[in-house]
């Protein structure tokens, strides 16, 4: 499979090491970039021998059969349709792009007429299996989700105290925080939706990890789920994690049997 590359930072260039550099999915090269930074982009393109297209358009008119953002919400808003429209696969690292429920409908329409397929890996959190299993029997009653970050790894959070910086549904999370709770998205997405799930952010000086703390509750009983996730050291927003579960993904991308 050749896959094409949006946004050369942390989770991109994560996914270059391990994809071409390490070759740890067999038969899958990232062939192409297209990212911000130009200087990025030519280091990015002679160490790991991908091409470099400075426009989007070049990107999906090239021969990749998928194409994996690792950028930004915003860049999801702008380009999701067009590379759907042309046949390709898309995975998101960004799924804060589908909190909006007109643009999500406006992306399955377009995957149901051209048979493309959208892939939102789970991020920096887990749970998701339960949230889907309790979902499909309409046996579902709540799901909230705490996430407690050092300030540096939010923006404008106060550095010298612990506070709530945020409290309220996931349809406003995201629009004040789109580089922090994403993960308040993928679970809303598995789950209730992004009015009905709570987030809380909490701003932690003391904090060294990007926590996250999931509650559901429903038919099936009680979910807590606790994670302490190391942050990635080239992006202390984004935990490790999220850039494991986009790996994951592309592993798993063919599967002809499904875990989960
Ligand atoms: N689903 C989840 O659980 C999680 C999702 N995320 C999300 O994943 C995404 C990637 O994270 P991460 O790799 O850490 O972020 P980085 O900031 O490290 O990298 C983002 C890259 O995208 C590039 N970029 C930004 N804007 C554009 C644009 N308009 N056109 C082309 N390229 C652009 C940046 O270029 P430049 O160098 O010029 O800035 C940079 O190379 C983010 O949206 C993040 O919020 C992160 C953690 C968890
Ligand atoms: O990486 C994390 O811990 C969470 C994050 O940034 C996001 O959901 O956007």
């Amino acid at each position: 499979m050749k896959l094409g590359l949006i946004g050369g930072g942390n989770i991109g260039q994560f996914l270059l090491q391990r994809v071409n550099g390490d070759k740890v999915i067999k038969d899958t090269q990232i062939v192409a970039l297209f990212t911000r930074n130009q200087s990025t982009a030519k280091e990015i393109t002679s160490k790991f021998g991908v091409a470099n297209y400075e426009t989007m358009q070049d990107l999906i008119d090239s021969d990749v059969d998928a194409v994996v953002e690792a950028a930004t919400v915003e860049v999801v808003q702008e380009f999701a349709a067009t590379i759907l429209s042309s046949g390709k696969d898309l995975i998101l690292s960004s799924v804060g792009a589908l909190a909006d429920a007109d643009f999500y409908s406006e992306l399955e329409a377009i995957c149901h007429k051209v048979g493309t397929r959208i892939y939102l890996p789970s991020g920096a959190v887990g749970g998701l299996d339960i949230l889907k299993a309790a979902r499909s029997n309409g046996d579902l009653a709540s799901v909230s989700i705490t996430t407690t970050k050092p300030p540096h790894a939010l923006a404008n959070a106060p550095k010298d105290e612990l506070t709530v910086i945020f409290d309220g549904s996931a349809t406003e999370a995201i629009k004040l925080f789109p580089k922090n709770i994403n993960v308040s998205i993928i679970l809303s997405l598995a789950g209730l939706g992004t009015d009905k799930t709570k987030v809380k952010i909490i701003s932690d000086p003391n904090a060294t990890k990007n926590s996250h703390t999931i509650d559901a509750t429903g038919a099936f009983g009680k979910l807590s789920l606790a994670i302490e996730n190391d942050p990635m050291p080239s992006n202390p927003k984004t935990s490790y994690l999220a850039a494991l579960s986009v790996l994951a993904t592309l592993k798993n991308k063919d599967e002809l049997i499904r875990v989960g």
